[in-house]
């Protein structure tokens, strides 16, 4: 699946100016409030017609202004996912279930609802009223409605954000479902650091309505330019690797990276050999010039500095190479010189463990 986004639109004071390319996974839309996001969300939609521009989703044309075409909302075939869950509170949740599915063309109506039920967890819902629903559960039941109705893409506007920590944190797994066994492109607004490290694949980074840059997740979360999204605090590198043991006595998981090792706490036993991905903030790892004895950090790995990137505040980010995974530590200026780091000099990455979350 390709969607190629192209468009021009002004709304009063503001100007939105876009171009990227998106394809199948999760491609999230990420910037600060106000950048822009949910704008370019509603003309993918169709629910705002752009003033210039052209939207091509798998080469069918769904807007292209020059030649005055325009695909209506319903003919887009897309699901939407909001903040707020949107059920109808006088249907139960599987009437609800079945209004995605009416949407669905009658030749394309799958017969996935068992799938669908499986694959959110809401089997046992069935028969509920969404009063009698936790947020987190009329989102997942929102979900299902949406890929009921069989669309050929999934767009997604903060479907977190009204949540608090704890349902966050039981929705997301189910997300990560979505990603990896719905077959379906997404498209997710989020301003959430975490959200995203944990589910992007492809970042398109907004600002001011203008599209910053965009690439692989991992690319763009250590990218300098992710200043204009998220705080200095939160900047880091975002590692990929694989559940490798779980001592569920003390609740710690081990995570293979490419060659390196992490202990990373884990509240439920996951299966081992599973995909993870763990996003490291630079202001949680300290560097060492010598392997540090008597220390309380479970995690200290031997690399290599490759990069300084010095900030205006007096701190410098440095990128080390920990066997083929880039790590970044965020240093004081004086440490930087104390220590004298300097690209190619090895170093230990000390990280701590309480910091890392899967
Ligand atoms: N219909 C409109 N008329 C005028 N200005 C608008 C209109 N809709 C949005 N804006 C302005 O456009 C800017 C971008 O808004 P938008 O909702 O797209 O941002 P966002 O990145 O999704 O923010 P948030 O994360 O807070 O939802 C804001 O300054 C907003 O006030």
């Amino acid at each position: 699946m390709t969607l190629l986004v192209d468009v021009r639109h002004r709304l009063g004071s503001f100007a939105v100016d876009v171009s990227f390319r998106s394809e199948s996974g999760v491609t999230a839309l990420f910037g600060r409030s106000g950048s822009g996001k949910t704008s370019v969300m509603r003309i993918i939609a169709g629910l705002d017609r752009p003033d210039d521009g052209r939207i091509e989703l798998d080469g069918d044309v769904l807007v292209d202004t020059k030649k005055r075409i325009l695909v209506p909302k319903h003919r887009r075939r897309f699901g939407y996912v909001f903040q707020e869950a949107r059920l109808f509170p006088h249907l139960s949740v599987r009437q609800n279930l079945n209004y995605g599915r009416w949407f669905a063309p009658k030749a394309e109506r799958r017969e996935n609802f068992d799938r669908i039920l499986d694959l959110l967890g809401i089997e046992h819902l069935l028969e509920r009223r969404p009063a009698k629903l936790s947020g987190g559960e009329k989102q997942r039941v929102a979900i299902g409605r949406a890929l009921l109705s069989s669309p050929r893409m999934l767009l997604m506007d903060e479907p977190l954000a009204a949540l608090d920590d704890a349902r966050k944190a039981e929705l997301l797994p189910y997300l990560e479902r979505l990603r990896d066994d719905a077959d379906i492109p997404i498209i997710y607004v989020s301003h959430s650091v975490a959200e995203v490290a944990r589910l992007a694949s492809r970042i398109v980074l907004m600002n001011n309505g203008r599209v910053e840059a965009v690439g692989e997740a991992g690319q763009i979360l250590g990218h300098p330019s992710i200043a204009v999204a998220v705080d200095r605090r939160e900047t880091g590198a975002l590692l990929e690797g694989r559940l490798h043991a779980y001592d569920s006595d003390q609740r710690l998981a081990s995570i293979m990276l490419k060659s390196a090792q992490l202990v990373v706490p884990l509240a439920e036993e996951l299966p081992t050999g599973r995909p993870v991905r763990l996003h490291i903030p630079a202001r949680d790892v300290m560097l060492a010039t010598a392997r540090p004895e008597h220390i309380s950090a479970l995690n200290i790995l031997p690399g290599t500095v490759v990069t300084l990137m010095s900030g205006t505040d007096g701190m410098c980010d440095v990128e080390v190479d920990c066997g083929g995974d880039t790590i970044q530590a965020r240093l004081t200026e004086v440490s930087v010189r104390r220590l004298d780091i300097l690209p190619g000099k090895h170093v230990f990455a000390v990280i701590k463990t309480v910091a890392l979350r899967l």
